[in-house]
Parts: structure tokens; C-alpha cells; sequence
């Protein structure tokens, strides 16, 4: 449904409603507005919705301007889902060792809608992407890793800490922005020639991520890609995991 009131013009999309007003962009959950919008769009715009549907924009002047209106509100849903997942992440200073910035994944999980963002965004990645292998890695690649390979269709492979897998394992060493440690996977988990992603809640020194890898590659699997949440620039992993493609939803927070 769209409405025009005084100079502003509302669209109704399922759930949300934009306004424009006073040449400011918004946000509504019913007349009120709730959230102001801070990037520049073209005047008249579309946005997607929960489903992440473009909704068709009205007043268009030309097929170019349309693509590029397409382009820039597709972008613009993203950016507000991003901004939404970085917002929900908590940072404790000096955890668990002085110095330490540590970013806290679980305040991101109190809120559903920054929590299924955080999902929906991975899926819509990897969708149509022949991917047989969701491998998460202990403790919190467990959280974001079987959603996902629900949605996807795949399985979920746990990559352990030491001596909690019952069955035959294969193991490698890493080493960590704190301390040393060890993950294991159990034999027969997964087949040579399957295309897996690796998923984490973080990226640091990137010494889990090529542990995982190392794990996954020794037996034949093709890793397609690793993906996490958060990366953290300054400490370099993605140069350490060299070609492997990495794909990220925020820097640190
Ligand atoms: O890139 P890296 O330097 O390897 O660090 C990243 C890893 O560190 C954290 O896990 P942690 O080892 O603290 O284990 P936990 O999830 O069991 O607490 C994080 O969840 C990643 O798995
Ligand atoms: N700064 C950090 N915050 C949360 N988890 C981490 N793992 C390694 N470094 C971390």
C-alpha cells in the first residue's frame, strides 16, 4: 500500500514502512518512526524486506535508473542488517587476559532478529553452491554452523576440542591470540571430493581456521570458503590462511 501525507511518502512493505520527510529518510513500525536512516538514496527508492525480497520502486524515469535504484536499495537492506548484527555484539575489555578486547557473541544471540540476519546472510551467500559440508569449529562455530547447514541442506561436522569425540579422530595443532590448542574430527565424517565451508564466530590469528582446513583437506574435501561473524584486521588471519577465500560480516566492533 503506498499513502501520501503532507510532503511525505509511505510505502507500505510487510512489516516495515519507509517515509521520506523533510528530504530524511526513515524507517516506521506503523505512523511512528523508529529508526532514521544515515546513507544518501536515490529520491524515490524500494527496500527489501524481511524475506529479502526487493519490493518494485515507484516513479522510476529510466530502465538504468531503475537498475541502479535495484542496486542501491538491495545494498542499503544489507547495510541495515549488517549495521543491526555489529550493534548487537558486546566488547569486553581485558577478557580473559589483560589487553585482551573480547568480542561477545552472545549479545548477538539475546536478540532474534540480529541473530537470524546473522544467518540469513550466510545462507543467501551460499545457496546453489554445491555445498555438502557445514564444518563449525568448538565452541561457537556450533551456534552459526547447523542453522545454516539446515537451511543449505548440507551436514554439520563438529570440529572438536581434544578427547571429547568418541569415535576414531584425526587431529592438528594451532595456535591462538592466547595460548595453544588442538581440534579433532571424527574419521568417516566427511568424504574426499565434498565441498565444505568452515564457519567460526571470529577470525584472529587465523590459526583455527587453517587448523580446520588442514583437518578437512587432509582427507580429500574441497573448503570452498571460510566464514565468520567478526574478523579482527589487526591480527592478520586472513593473510595467514593465504588463498583461501574468507568471508566476513563485520571487522571488530
Ligand atoms: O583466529 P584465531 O587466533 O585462531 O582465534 C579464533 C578462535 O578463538 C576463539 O575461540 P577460542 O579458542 O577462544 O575457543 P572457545 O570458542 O571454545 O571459547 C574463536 O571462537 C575462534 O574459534
Ligand atoms: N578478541 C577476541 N574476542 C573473542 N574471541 C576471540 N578469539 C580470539 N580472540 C578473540
Amino acid at each position: 500500500m503506498t499513502a501520501l501525507t503532507g510532503n511525505s511518502l509511505v510505502l507500505k512493505i510487510s512489516r516495515l514502512n519507509i517515509v521520506r520527510e523533510n528530504n530524511q529518510r526513515s524507517l516506521t513500525n506503523g505512523n511512528s518512526v523508529a529508526i532514521k536512516l544515515s546513507r544518501h538514496l536515490p529520491p524515490i527508492y524500494a527496500l527489501t524486506g524481511e524475506s529479502g525480497q526487493v519490493h518494485r520502486p515507484v516513479g522510476i524515469e529510466s530502465e538504468r535508473d531503475q537498475a541502479s535504484l535495484y542496486m542501491a536499495t538491495a545494498q542499503d537492506a544489507k547495510d541495515d542488517r549488517i549495521s543491526r548484527i555489529s550493534s548487537a555484539i558486546r566488547v569486553i575489555p581485558d577478557f580473559p587476559k589483560p589487553g585482551i578486547l573480547f568480542q561477545d557473541i552472545t549479545t548477538l544471540l539475546l536478540d532474534p532478529r540480529a541473530f537470524k540476519d546473522t544467518i540469513d546472510l550466510f545462507v543467501e551467500r551460499y545457496r546453489g553452491k554445491d555445498i555438502s559440508v557445514i564444518a563449525g569449529v568448538e565452541a561457537r562455530g556450533f551456534i552459526f554452523g547447523p542453522p545454516i547447514a539446515l537451511a543449505l541442506g548440507a551436514k554439520f561436522v563438529p570440529m572438536r576440542k581434544p578427547k571429547k569425540l568418541p569415535g576414531e579422530v584425526i587431529s592438528e595443532e594451532y595456535s591462538l591470540e592466547y595460548g595453544t590448542d588442538k581440534i579433532e574430527m571424527h574419521v568417516g565424517a566427511v568424504q574426499a571430493g565434498e565441498r565444505a565451508l568452515v564457519i567460526d564466530d571470529l577470525i584472529a590469528t587465523g590459526g583455527t581456521l587453517c587448523a580446520a582446513i588442514r583437518l578437512l583437506e587432509r582427507v580429500g574435501v574441497n573448503v570452498v570458503e571460510c566464514a565468520c561473524v567478526i574478523e579482527l584486521p589487526e591480527l592478520k588471519g586472513r593473510e595467514r590462511l593465504g588463498d583461501k577465500p574468507l568471508f566476513v560480516l563485520v571487522g571488530s566492533t
